[in-house]
């Protein structure tokens, strides 16, 4: 994790300033095209590129159990991560219809599911069977909270080489929006009743025993705030690990990623706070449902490109907002400018 700390620089703003004087030349009143401008100028400032390429989006999608699903925090059972990978790999989740949507390449990397997994394709960075229960003890030691980043990492470097130009993040773990809260709630110290919600659709009386859960967690866990690392290793999982150094060889690399939902948000979060320069690097697919996702958006000062009242996960926000990416690229390729299309660029006195 460190070296890839240690080659992360800020975004090149330079280049953002030339794309975004280039955007003034084209044949369109200036500042018409909105949001789609900013993502070009922010394109440009992460790939130092006036014409970036984003093409060939690469999915990620981390899995891992969580000891603290044994409290009853989630609508469904453990053994649902397991039988999702198994249908990541059959091609049946959504995320398999969006990124084949969008010509993404899918890798699935089990760094901490519970059970043993046999399929050939998943690759095996299994750090630990999951979890411990934070309840009871601290969910990672250190070294294993450091072995899932660098398995995070590692899948970066994987996609990188396989040519790949945008990263798009998912995570696939039962509990792990309880992981993600606690998390949230010691990061920021906003009150835990404030960003949970109800996850996979577990009812309001289960949403109070899970604010329970994650309060008695806190206090027990006793991380501290201010060393990301330590919340983590505490309070978090073994595929937010990973995710959190995905962003870090994202920002490493100069890769541009696009952040999902709340969980990938607690990463990025995380990964911004033991590296701030990170933040120049994400773009934010979606706003979440889960309450804890605006809080977690407003700790990054981010503005999700969609907002499609989705809470699955996998990445699917992420890869359906990749389009717009595109769309952002297309334009500052194939766009006239005035001069070359003869159209007077003077607003009327
Ligand atoms: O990405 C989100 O915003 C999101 C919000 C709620 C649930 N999820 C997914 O649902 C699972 C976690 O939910 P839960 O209730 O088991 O904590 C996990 O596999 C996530 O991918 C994802
Ligand atoms: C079916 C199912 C699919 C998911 N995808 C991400 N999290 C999930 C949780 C469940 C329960």
């Amino acid at each position: 994790m460190h070296a890839t700390v240690n080659r992360i620089q800020p975004v090149n703003f330079l280049a953002g300033e030339e794309a975004r004087r280039y955007l003034d030349t084209l044949t369109k009143p200036a500042g018409s095209l909105g949001a789609l401008e900013a993502l070009a100028i922010q394109l440009s400032a992460m790939t130092g590129e006036l014409r970036p390429n984003v093409a060939a989006p690469a999915v990620i999608v981390f899995a891992a159990d969580h000891g603290v699903a044994a409290e009853g925090v989630s609508a469904f059972s453990q053994a649902v991560t397991a039988q999702m990978v198994a249908n990541f790999v059959h091609g049946g989740a959504a995320i398999n219809v969006f990124a084949r949507q969008i010509g993404a390449r899918v890798e699935i990397v089990d760094v901490g599911v519970a059970s043993h997994l046999t399929e050939p394709s998943v690759v095996n960075a299994k750090v630990r069977h999951g979890t411990g229960n934070m309840l009871v003890e601290d969910a990672m030691q250190a070294y294993e909270a450091l072995a899932a980043i660098d398995a995070g990492i590692a899948a970066v470097e994987r996609a990188q080489n396989a040519g790949t130009h945008c990263l798009i993040v998912g995570e696939m773990g039962i509990a792990n929006t309880t992981a993600s809260s606690a998390m949230l709630a010691a990061l920021t110290g906003e009150s835990v009743a404030d960003l949970v919600g109800a996850g996979t659709g577990i009812n309001s009386v289960q949403q109070a025993h899970k604010i329970t859960v994650i309060e008695r967690a806190i206090a027990a866990r006793r991380a501290d705030p201010k060393a990301p690392f330590d919340v983590l290793a505490k309070l978090g999982g073994l595929e937010i690990a990973a995710m959190t150094g995905a962003y870090l060889a994202a920002a490493a690399q100069r890769l541009p990623a696009i952040v999902d939902g709340f969980i990938a948000t607690v990463a990025a979060l995380t990964a911004c706070r033991l590296c701030p320069a990170v933040r120049g690097y994400l773009i934010f697919g979606h706003r979440s449902q889960e309450p804890g996702h605006d809080i977690a958006l407003a700790a990054l000062a981010a503005k999700p490109l969609l907002d499609m009242n989705m809470r699955l996960g996998e990445g699917s926000g992420a890869a359906l907002a990749y389009p717009l990416l595109q769309a952002a690229t297309a334009m500052m390729r194939e766009m006239a400018t005035f001069d070359a299309a003869g159209v007077s660029d003077k607003a009327k006195p």
